[in-house]
Parts: structure tokens; C-alpha cells; sequence
């Protein structure tokens, strides 16, 4: 249940800093729970602390829509947030501190707990004003999606409860735009993560042994290093094209070997890769390995992740629910960059069980600060938020019954 008026939601009882919009001292409350991998506090579950278990939550609040037959919307949230080096940051990255220009530096801040606050707060204020919605909204808060969403949103999208939702539009995460303009994700990167076994025959170090596990690796590093180098090229000479168009190549792990003179049996190598929605998989799949084939006898692969989904969100103006998205966003003298979401959120297990999906966190003139030291973002920034979600979801709850669903 959403409260009707303006009151403390979130620590109640507790009092806010004078002449602070209380929305920003909520926003500020959530970003000092520690919700931190590798051991997020989800809150307070009886005996499952105690009992050693591991306690994943998915908590949903409804806003019950005046025709509740028809298909709602979904305003997503990630409830957990990624580590920090607290010796790098200017203050504590748990503690929400305000500078005198109004930045709040706090894990978080960004990524994504001013969309979550935001989210509330424009349904409590829309609540407030008396108003009713005609389609039914759902704010989801989802666990664990900084580690790849497997006990979160992955599992929750298969779950009979999530399809008892109905959901037929989701709001999800984005990124902050630098500029004056506001970024929307209608597509992510599929990432793959991949792990290369390179075999050889071992020998002694002070000799020339043919078929070494080096030999193999040094191979397969050159054909994905190549292979990055025309990628960053293709980026960086095309006007158009931003980091989710092109496939990032990282080589982010290597392993072998057991001492200075001894040849390894073996040596892996791992890297990290991002796909964009407009490749075919299966022919990169085979470039793959014709690579590791080239590379040598008996290099094989294994994936660690390897995402296939490519469902795209439509963003033509004669989508409905993107003709209300973007002409809500028109209204308000919002200008939208379309891009394809560079790493991966729980968007892609939305999209993948056919609902459209958009990632978009209103914050615009602000560096993408997310994961980095020194996340933070500003309070005007974050309560003009409020403001756009209000619009957005006028505008979303009153998309017109489709055909099928009268
Ligand atoms: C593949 S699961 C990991 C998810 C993580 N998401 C973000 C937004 O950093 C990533 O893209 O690495
Ligand atoms: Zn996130
Ligand atoms: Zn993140």
C-alpha cells in the first residue's frame, strides 16, 4: 500500500534535516542502508539471519489502476549496490553527505536508488493530488542485480506471481547524460563471458618444447585483441555510433603455470565480452572457434555467461506506449538520446519474456558516476526527477485499451 499524503515512508519516526524537501532526506535515508555486495542487507527477515540462511527479497507495491483488467506498468528498481574503496572517496559513501552545492555523494546515488525514491515519491505525490491511474502500476524492488540478476529479477520474470501482474510496459535503469539531454535504453549488449583453455606439453623451462599452452594463449589474446582494436576503431571513427553499437573485447582474467622453469599443462585466459543487439551470434559464435582452431590442438571454450536474448524495445511514434513515453517526455522540453544499454541490467530479462522495456533514469548535466568513487548526484537533479516520473506515468496509466485487451 502507498501512503496517500506526503509523511515519512522510509524511517519513520526519524526527523530530517530542517528545510530539507523531504523527498531528498528519503532519498538520503535509503542510500545509508547498506544493501552493499558481497553481504547486502536486505532488511530485517525473522530467522533467516539467524537460521545462516541467505535472505533474497522482491518486494512489490501496487497502485491499483481504475480499469485493473488491463495491462499495467511496471517501475522497476534494483535494491543493491556494488562495493567501494572507501580510500577514495571524498566522504563516506554510505552516510549521503550533501556538499553546499546540493551533490549527494553516496553509492548508489546513481545506480539506483534516486529512481526508486523517485518512483514513490511521484506515485505518493500523483496520490496526493487525488488523482487515479487508469491502468494498475506496480514499483518492483528487485534484489541481486548487481551480480547478474540470477536470484533476483532472472528467477522472478519465471515466477507465476510476476505473471500475475500482467505487465504489458517497464521503466527501468539508465544512465546519467552529461548534458543537457536525457538518455533512454531501448536495447541492451548480450554479454558473454568467456573462458579460453589453452593445452600444451609441459617440459623444461631452459628448453624449446614444441606445442606449448603459451604459444596456444598468445594466439587466441591476438585474434580478440585484434579483433578489439577494429571495434574501438569502428567506434571512434563513426559519428553516430555510441559504445552499445560496436563489441567491446576485455581480456580481464589469465591463469597458468606453477614455477620460472616449469612449461604449464595449461593456461586459460577469460575475457569479457558485450554484443550488440544488431550481431548474429551464431557467426560470431563461429568466428570464435575458427580462433581458438587456429590457435592450436585442443583449445577449447566455455562460457561463464552468454545471453542470446536480442529483443529489442520499439521506439517507433506509432508504438503506443513510446508515443506516450516520448510525447510526455515532448511536454515537458525533454530531449531524448536513444542508445543501446553498454553493459546489462535486469531490463533483458523483462524484454526477454516479451515485455517492452525502457531503461531511463532521469539525470541529466551529471556525469555517469555509476560504480565509480565519488558517485553522487545533485538534489535539484534528482527532484526534477520526480516531476518527469509524475508525467510519465500520467502518461503511460492512460495509454488506450488495446483491441485485445477490451
Ligand atoms: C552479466 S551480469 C552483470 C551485470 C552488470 N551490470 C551492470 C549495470 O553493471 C554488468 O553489465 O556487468
Ligand atoms: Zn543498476
Ligand atoms: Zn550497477
Amino acid at each position: 500500500m502507498l501512503p496517500d499524503k506526503d509523511g515519512p515512508v522510509v524511517g519513520g519516526g526519524k526527523s530530517f534535516p530542517e528545510g530539507e524537501d523531504l523527498s531528498v532526506s528519503l532519498f538520503r535515508e535509503y542510500l545509508r542502508l547498506k544493501t552493499v555486495h558481497p553481504d547486502p542487507d536486505y532488511g530485517e527477515i525473522p530467522n533467516t539471519k539467524t537460521a545462516g540462511l541467505i535472505c533474497r527479497v522482491v518486494a512489490i507495491m501496487t497502485w491499483e489502476g481504475t480499469n485493473p483488467t488491463l495491462k499495467s506498468i511496471l517501475l522497476n528498481s534494483h535494491t543493491d549496490v556494488v562495493p567501494v574503496y572507501q580510500e577514495h572517496w571524498k566522504y563516506d559513501a554510505f552516510s549521503a553527505f550533501k556538499d553546499a552545492e546540493g551533490n549527494i555523494y553516496a553509492r548508489g546515488s546513481q545506480d539506483m536508488k534516486c529512481v526508486t525514491i523517485q518512483y514513490i515519491q511521484a506515485v505518493r505525490r500523483l496520490k496526493a493530488e487525488g488523482r487515479k491511474v487508469m491502468r494498475t502500476v506496480h514499483l518492483m524492488f528487485v534484489p541481486d542485480e548487481e551480480v547478474g540478476g540470477h536470484k533476483g529479477m532472472e528467477t522472478f520474470v519465471k515466477h507465476p506471481e510476476f505473471q500475475k501482474l500482467n505487465i504489458g510496459f517497464a521503466l527501468d535503469e539508465g544512465l546519467a547524460n552529461p548534458g543537457d539531454a536525457f538518455t533512454v535504453f531501448y536495447g541492451e549488449r548480450n554479454p558473454w563471458w568467456i573462458t579460453i583453455h589453452c593445452p600444451g606439453s609441459p617440459g623444461h623451462g631452459s628448453r624449446f618444447v614444441e606445442n606449448t599452452a603459451a604459444e596456444k594463449l598468445r594466439c587466441v589474446i591476438n585474434s580478440f585483441l585484434d579483433f578489439r582494436q577494429k571495434e574501438k576503431h569502428r567506434l571512434n571513427t563513426s559519428e553516430c555510433f555510441t559504445l552499445g553499437d560496436v563489441t567491446t573485447v576485455n581480456m580481464t582474467m589469465v591463469k597458468g603455470g606453477v614455477a620460472y622453469n616449469v612449461i604449464p599443462a595449461e593456461m586459460d585466459v577469460s575475457f569479457d565480452l558485450r554484443i550488440p543487439p544488431t550481431v548474429n551470434l551464431q557467426e560470431f559464435e563461429r568466428q570464435i572457434k575458427e580462433w581458438c582452431k587456429e590457435a592450436g590442438e585442443d583449445v577449447t571454450y566455455e562460457f561463464a555467461q552468454k545471453h542470446m536474448n536480442q529483443n529489442l524495445t520499439s521506439t517507433e511514434e506509432n508504438d503506443p506506449w513510446w508515443s506516450a513515453f516520448s510525447a510526455a517526455c515532448k511536454a515537458m522540453n525533454i530531449t531524448l538520446e536513444k542508445e543501446i544499454f553498454p553493459a546489462a541490467t535486469d531490463s533483458r530479462f523483462i524484454r526477454a519474456v516479451g515485455i517492452p522495456a525502457i531503461g531511463f533514469s532521469p539525470m541529466n548535466r551529471t556525469p555517469i558516476l555509476l560504480h565509480d568513487h565519488n558517485e553522487y548526484l545533485n538534489e535539484h537533479v534528482f527532484l526534477k526527477g520526480i516531476s518527469v516520473f509524475e508525467r510519465l506515468i500520467s502518461a503511460l496509466t492512460s495509454v488506450p485499451a488495446f483491441p485485445d485487451e477490451a
